[in-house]
C-alpha cells in the first residue's frame, strides 16, 4: 500500500518525516501542498486534517499528523528494531520530552520568526524573538552536555526532529558556536549523518525564502 505524506519542503515538520522515511528505508509518496494559494484550508484538507498543517500522513485507513506522532508511528509500523525510539522505559521517556521540547520550543521559535517576516513584513529579528531562539539553544546546549546525542549514545527520532528545525533555525540566526559549543559539535556530527541528505533540498528552500522575506 501506498503512504502518501502531504508536505512542503520548507516546512521543519515535513522535513523530519523526510529523514526518517529515509532512515527507514520506507518509500514515500509526496503530495506538495499549496499553502500560498490556501489549499491547506480546502475542505477536502480539512476533512483529512481538521488542525489543516503539513505534514499529513496517510497510510491505508490511517491519517496522522503532527511530525512527532507521524515518526513515532513510522519506527513502531516500519523500524526494523527500536533503536530510533526506544521501547525501554527510561530512554522513551528521554526521547520524548525532546520531541516535545522540539515542538513546543524550537520549532515556535522559528516560527514565530518566520510568521513575524511573512504575515506581518519585518525585515529584521525582534529583540524578542531573538531571545527566545537563544533560550532554546541554550537549553539544548544543557540537554547535550556531555552526550553523543540529544538522547544519550545513540541517534534516535529526538536528534532527527530537532536538525529539521536546528537547521532551519540556523539559517536565520547562525548558531553562536563558541557560546553553544554542544550544539555545534552534535549538529555536525548529525548533519554527516547519511539521512540528513533528505533534509537538505527543503532547507536550501528554506533558505532562498528566508532570504527573499529578509532584503
Ligand atoms: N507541531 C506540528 C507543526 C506543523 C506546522 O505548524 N506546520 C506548518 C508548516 S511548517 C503549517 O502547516 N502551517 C499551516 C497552518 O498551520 O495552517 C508538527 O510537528 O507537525
Amino acid at each position: 500500500m501506498t503512504i502518501i505524506l502531504y508536505y512542503i519542503p520548507l516546512s521543519p515538520p515535513a522535513r523530519a518525516v523526510l529523514m526518517t522515511a529515509e532512515i527507514l528505508g520506507i518509500d514515500i509518496e509526496k503530495r506538495e501542498v499549496d499553502l500560498s494559494s490556501g489549499e491547506h484550508l480546502s475542505e477536502e484538507y480539512r476533512t483529512l486534517n481538521p488542525q489543516h498543517t503539513v505534514p499529513t500522513l496517510v497510510d491505508g485507513e490511517t491519517v496522522i499528523w503532527d511530525s512527532h506522532a507521524i515518526i513515532a508511528y513510522l519506527v513502531r509500523k516500519y523500524g526494523k528494531n527500536d533503536s530510533l525510539y526506544p521501547k525501554d522505559y527510561s530512554i522513551r521517556a528521554l526521547v520524548d520530552q525532546r520531541l516535545h521540547f522540539e515542538g513546543s520550543v524550537v520549532f515556535i521559535s522559528v516560527r514565530q520568526i518566520v510568521r513575524s517576516m511573512f504575515f506581518k513584513g519585518c525585515k529584521s529579528i525582534s529583540e524578542e524573538h531573538r531571545l527566545n531562539a537563544y533560550e532554546a539553544l541554550d537549553f539544548l546546549d544543557k540537554f547535550l552536555k556531555g552526550k553523543k546525542f540529544a538522547a544519550g549514545d545513540n541517534l534516535t527520532l529526538a536528534d532527527i526532529s530537532l536538525v529539521s528545525s536546528i537547521s532551519s533555525l540556523n539559517v536565520i540566526i547562525p548558531i553562536d558556536r563558541q557560546k553553544f559549543t554542544n550544539v555545534a559539535r552534535w549538529f555536525d556530527e548529525v548533519s554527516a549523518l547519511p539521512f540528513y541528505k533528505a533534509n537538505v533540498e527543503g532547507l536550501n528552500d528554506f533558505k532562498v525564502f528566508m532570504t527573499g522575506l529578509m532584503s
